[in-house]
């Protein structure tokens, strides 16, 4: 196996409640969505219903490359986002890694 397909293996393994809370935290901008640990949700705020769209449909451009699809729910100039990996049964590193990439893309459209 080459290690790029064992850092796939383990991106997709599930994680442990421990690393959950410092991904968490290094994040700081997602929540646990129940007490399970089995997904991450975090609501983004935006100025217009168009600029709400706009995010989402970055969103779907990332979750298509990443193969890794988020829970949306559009209401009004507000989306929520959760994910988790439903592969694994819990969360994993990809679900972080994914996080922060709409995190990034939110940065990029309210700046
Ligand atoms: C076959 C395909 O790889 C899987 O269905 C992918 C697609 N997107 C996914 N997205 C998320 N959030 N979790 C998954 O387990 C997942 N699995």
């Amino acid at each position: 196996m080459s290690s790029s397909e064992g850092a796939k293996r383990m991106e997709r393994d599930k994680l442990e409640r421990g690393t959950i809370d410092t991904q968490l935290a290094a994040l700081g901008t997602w929540f646990l969505e129940a007490e399970e640990s089995k997904w991450i949700v975090r609501k983004y705020r935006f100025a217009t219903f168009l600029q709400a769209i706009a995010f989402v449909n970055e969103v779907a451009q990332l979750s298509e490359a990443l193969n890794h699809h988020p829970m949306i729910a559009i209401d009004y100039k507000m989306v929520t986002l959760r994910l988790t990996s439903w592969s694994a049964g819990g969360l994993t590193e990809l679900d972080f890694r994914t996080a922060a990439k709409f995190d990034q893309a939110y940065a990029q459209l309210t700046r």
